[in-house]
C-alpha cells in the first residue's frame, strides 16, 4: 500500500479546500460530516461515474486527464440543463496500488476543470475496490432549465461543436495505432473533453437541449422522443462545420467511417439543442412526426452501449 487513508484524505482536502475557503456560498467545506452550501432558484442535480476499464483506462489516460473528463462529463450535464454549476462531491474507490502524486493529480484535474466553471468540491468519499471508480455528483442552479421535451416544429438543430472527435481518440488508442499530428485533437478530445463554459451559456435560449454522451443519434432520439416531434439531420450541412474535414482526414487515415464517428459516437459532451439562431453548427431542422431522418444515409451508424 503506497498510501493511508488520512493522507489521502489530507492531500486531497489541501487541493480543493482553497476553493471552499475562498468561495463565500460555502458555509461549510470539506472536513464536516457533510457540506453547508448556498443555493437559490432551482438546484439541478446530476451524477456520472467513470469506471476503470469501461471509461478510462489508466495506460491511456494521466490522473490529471481521467480529472477532467468526469469533471466535463458532469459539468456538461448541467449546462444542458441550461444551468450553471456550483458544487460537486466526488466518490472514489482506490485499489491501493496507486501512487500519492497520481491521486493528487486526479484531484487536481478535477479542481481545474471544476474552477473553469466557478464550481467548487465541496466533499466526497473513499472507500477501497480491486477497481477505480469515481462517481461524481454535481449540484447546478438556474432560473428557468431547459429539458429535452421542448423541441418544436420549425427550430433548427445545432450542436456546440462537431462531435465525433473523442470518438476517433478511442479508436486510435484500442487500435494501438503510431500517433500522428493529425491525431492530437482526436486524442486529446477523447481523454480530456473540451468544455468551454463561455459557449455553453450561450445555449440558454434553446428550446431543447441535452449534451453529447453517448452519441448524437441516441441523443438526438431522445429529444425527439420527449418532444414529440421528428428530427431531420442533414450531413451536407454537417459538411460544412467547423472541423470537418480535419475529422474526415482522421476517419481516413484510421479506417474509420467519418458518419460513424460523428453520428454514433460519444462522449465529447458537446451540446445538442432546438431553437432559433443559436450558436455553433447547424446540422437539420425539427419538422413534424417521430424519430430522427439523416439526409443522405444509407446505413445506420452502430452507437456506445453499455449493455448489448
Ligand atoms: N441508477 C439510477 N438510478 C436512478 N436514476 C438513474 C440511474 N441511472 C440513470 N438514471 C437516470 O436516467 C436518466 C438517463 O441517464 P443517463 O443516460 O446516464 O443520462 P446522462 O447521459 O445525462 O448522464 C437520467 O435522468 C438519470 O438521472
Ligand atoms: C476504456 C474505455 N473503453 C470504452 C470507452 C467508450 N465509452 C465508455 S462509456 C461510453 C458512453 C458514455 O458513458 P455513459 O456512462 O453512458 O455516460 P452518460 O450517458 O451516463 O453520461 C463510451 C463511448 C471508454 N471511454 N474507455
Ligand atoms: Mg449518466
Amino acid at each position: 500500500m503506497n498510501f493511508n487513508e488520512e493522507q489521502v484524505i489530507s492531500e486531497i482536502s489541501s487541493i480543493f479546500s482553497h476553493s471552499n475557503k475562498s468561495n463565500p456560498e460555502v458555509i461549510v467545506g470539506i472536513g464536516d460530516d457533510a457540506a453547508v452550501v448556498t443555493t437559490d432558484h432551482h438546484s439541478v442535480i446530476t451524477t456520472d461515474m467513470a469506471i476503470e476499464g469501461i471509461h478510462f483506462r489508466c495506460e491511456w489516460s494521466s490522473a490529471y486527464e481521467i480529472g477532467c473528463k468526469i469533471t466535463v462529463a458532469n459539468l456538461a450535464d448541467i449546462y444542458a440543463m441550461g444551468a450553471d454549476p456550483r458544487y460537486l462531491v466526488v466518490a472514489l474507490t482506490l485499489t491501493g496500488n496507486e501512487e500519492l502524486s497520481w491521486i493528487k493529480e486526479l484531484a487536481q484535474g478535477i479542481a481545474d476543470t471544476a474552477a473553469k466553471s466557478d464550481s467548487v468540491v465541496v466533499g466526497g468519499d473513499l472507500s477501497r475496490a480491486q477497481q477505480i471508480m469515481i462517481s461524481m455528483t454535481a449540484v447546478g442552479t438556474s432560473r428557468l432549465h431547459i429539458t429535452r421535451s421542448g423541441a418544436q416544429v420549425g427550430d433548427s438543430i445545432y450542436v456546440s461543436a462537431l462531435p465525433g472527435f473523442s470518438r476517433a481518440g478511442f479508436e486510435i488508442l484500442s487500435k494501438n495505432l503510431p500517433h500522428s499530428p493529425a491525431f492530437v485533437r482526436a486524442l486529446s478530445q477523447f481523454k480530456s473533453p473540451e468544455l468551454d463554459p463561455a459557449l455553453m451559456r450561450t445555449f440558454k435560449s434553446a428550446h431543447a437541449l441535452c449534451d453529447v454522451s453517448d452519441s448524437l443519434l441516441i441523443q438526438a432520439e431522445q429529444i425527439s422522443k420527449a418532444s414529440s416531434v421528428a428530427f431531420e439531420i442533414d450531413t451536407k450541412k454537417i459538411e460544412k462545420g467547423d472541423g470537418f474535414t480535419d475529422l474526415a482526414a482522421v476517419a481516413q487515415s484510421i479506417g474509420c467511417d467519418v458518419w460513424d464517428l460523428i453520428l454514433a459516437g460519444g462522449e465529447d459532451h458537446v451540446l445538442l439543442a432546438t431553437g432559433v439562431n443559436l450558436p455553433g453548427i447547424c446540422i437539420g431542422r425539427v419538422i413534424e412526426g417521430s424519430g430522427v431522418k439523416v439526409l443522405e444515409m444509407k446505413k445506420a451508424p452502430d452507437s456506445w452501449r453499455h449493455f448489448n
